[in-house]
């Protein structure tokens, strides 16, 4: 879009406009005392009070019959019910300003600004700045789809219906809406659907004002009131609140950001879409109640605050990175309290997910960081959003590497301690009467001062470490550099040394993840069927590749195809990948 041309560009709005809608108000039944239109000590334009009001009193009483509610504006327009009201009332608006001094409410629109910048008028250098973030698609989503509600309108009503009624003046009327309207349930408690309530929304928004709204009296004869619960001091400007809004909603919304808005949050979207146990996940999501059968193919949303990570977005997680023994085990789960902690290897993988993801956030925001030298105001708003998001991808990735720090504590000092839970493979649903050890409040525990640096996770890198010997075996005789990396077909190199690690580790007795291996069952019932690809492993790799060239350390007896069968599933139970390819077993 090029810089918005809107229907009433050629005007602002003066002081004769506003104080022509104060008498339209007056003389239409409101009841206004010690409030005037002004600027207030800072410069800020808005609704200025002349006299002191006392708690619980009323400053204003609007009468029903003023406002444009969506009953009144649907009713106009019956064959336009399938649209969303938000497009309809803006047609409405359009049309009432066309007939001019003939529509009841001209004192009122003509003092409505006549360029709210939204982000929904932003033009492509500016949708630039909110570029990485969730606003920026947010907006274009949002102005596709008023577009085409637009383009309805114009194929359903004739000319005379319509005049006036460009897509310019469309989008004028949503925002003018979007940053003015209140909802209809002030009139009826019982229904939805917005309204435009003239005077209330001459108030600037203040999230800390304490302000109550109250409808009386039928839908025809009624007036809303407006009473202060605090009180409030002649000469300052008069706010209200419009509730606890982030600067996404402010700036999507209204077209204003606030400073280190303390209600910003960013928005993360779980998506199992790519998962071949979608289905089965999206099932242990909704007998844990923690989506309905309703939301089962909505997009999950979840707000992540400077200071909370919602508990539900951690449980959907849990659910996310599930294992196919973790899915089986957990397909029975009907409490969301199973999904408080599923197991050591699930909540790795969990924190590392989360921690991934929103690294990515952080990145991609300073990855597309904007160059603007001379920001307008409305890009400045943007910046501020920018910033914002920057501030709370930051802290919530803080606040899992402290809850990451915090797991590899609680997992040290259990390692250390020998307890790990009876019952293989380990999951919380599986040992009831272990949640000491299989503890989900471990997020609650004091940090140790235990070093973090001898970490008990089972690498093939700390394997090789502790153990020279059959490092140099394994490297030397099957060495990395004999895959090809682009070789789609070639075998699975780290879990194939994972495997190889997990057999000799089985096979000594000093092995530092001995109690581990002790409680994983030796014995893996075996398919009637043999597994291929295990085979193709033990007969080429071991068997002709190893065994031969190191024979004391690739014993026949210890890595036998039951071995690798065995290491397969320790792998398929208790491994996380991390982001370097390589391969970690939580050992608990
Ligand atoms: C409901 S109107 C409030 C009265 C407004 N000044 C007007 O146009 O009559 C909402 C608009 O006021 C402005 N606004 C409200 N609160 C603000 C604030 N705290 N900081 C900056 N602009 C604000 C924004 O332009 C917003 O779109």
């Amino acid at each position: 879009m090029a810089d918005p041309q809107l229907p009433t560009a050629d005007r602002d709005v003066t002081q004769q406009h506003l104080n022509d809608f104060l008498a339209w108000l007056k003389e239409n039944g409101a009841v206004l005392e010690g409030l005037s239109f002004g600027a207030d000590k800072s410069g800020m334009n808005g609704v200025i009070l002349t006299k002191d009001f006392e708690s619980d009193q009323s400053y204003a009483t609007i009468p029903f019959k003023l406002m444009i509610t969506e009953p009144l504006v649907r009713q106009r327009y019956p064959q336009l019910k399938d649209l969303s009201s938000r497009a309809v009332m803006s047609l409405f608006l359009s049309n009432e300003w066309q007939k001019g001094a003939e529509s009841f409410w001209m004192p009122y629109l003509s003092a409505i600004p006549n360029r709210i910048m939204t982000s929904m008028m932003f033009d492509e250098q500016d949708l630039q700045i909110l570029q990485g973030t969730n606003l920026q698609l947010g907006t274009i989503s949002r102005r596709n789809f008023l577009y085409s509600e637009y383009e309805k309108i114009v194929e359903i009503l004739p000319e005379s219906e319509r005049k006036g009624f460009t897509w310019e003046v469309c989008l004028w009327g949503y925002t003018a809406i979007s940053s003015r309207a209140f909802p209809y349930r002030l009139i009826d408690g019982k229904a939805e659907g917005e309204m435009m309530v003239p005077l209330a929304d001459s108030f600037n928004h203040d999230p800390n004002v304490k302000v109550t709204w109250s409808g009386k009296g039928t839908p025809e004869s009624g007036a809303l009131d407006l009473i202060t619960r605090e009180p409030l001091k002649s000469g300052n400007q008069l706010f209200t609140t419009y509730g606890p809004k982030s600067n996404e909603e402010l700036l999507l919304g209204y077209g204003f950001c606030i400073k280190d808005n303390p209600y910003d949050y960013v928005v993360l979207k779980p998506n199992f879409s790519q998962d071949p146990d979608a289905d089965i996940k999206q099932q242990i999501l909704q007998d844990c109640d923690l989506i309905s059968q309703t939301d089962k193919d909505r997009e999950l949303v979840f707000f992540v605050t400077k200071d909370n990570i919602p508990e539900d977005l951690l449980a959907v997680f849990r659910v996310l990175v599930m294992n196919s023994t973790e899915t089986e085990n957990y397909m029975s789960a009907d409490r969301r309290e199973l999904l408080d902690f599923v197991g050591y290897r699930n909540e790795f993988a969990m924190l590392n997910t989360l921690a991934t993801l929103l690294n990515y956030k952080v990145q991609s925001l300073l990855g597309t960081e904007p160059d603007v030298p001379e920001p307008k105001p409305w890009q400045q708003d943007a910046l501020e959003y920018r910033a914002g998001q920057l501030r709370v991808t930051t802290a919530a990735k803080a606040s899992v590497a402290h809850t990451q720090k915090q797991l590899m504590e609680r997992m040290q000092s259990n390692f250390r301690r020998g307890q790990i839970a009876t019952t293989w493979p380990f999951l919380g649903i599986l040992n009831p009467e272990d949640s000491e050890i299989l503890s989900k409040s471990y997020k609650d525990q004091m940090e140790t001062t235990e070093s973090l640096e001898n970490s008990i996770l089972l690498t093939v890198e700390e394997a090789f470490r502790l153990d020279e010997d059959f490092a140099t075996a394994v490297q030397e005789g099957y060495p990395r550099e004999s895959i090809d990396p682009s070789d789609e077909e070639a075998p699975d190199f780290e879990g194939i040394y994972m495997m190889l690690v997990l057999i000799r580790e089985r096979s000594k007795a000093q092995s530092k993840w001995r109690r581990f291996l002790n409680q994983i069952p030796a014995e893996i019932a075996e398919d009637d069927q043999q597994d291929e690809y295990i085979l193709n492993i033990h007969a080429s790799i071991i068997q002709q590749t190893l065994m031969p060239s190191y024979p004391a350390i690739f014993d026949p007896s210890v890595f036998t195809y039951q071995a690798l069968v065995w290491a397969d599933l320790v792998c398929q139970v208790h491994s996380v990948h991390t982001e370097n390819d390589t391969v970690t077993i939580i050992p608990m």
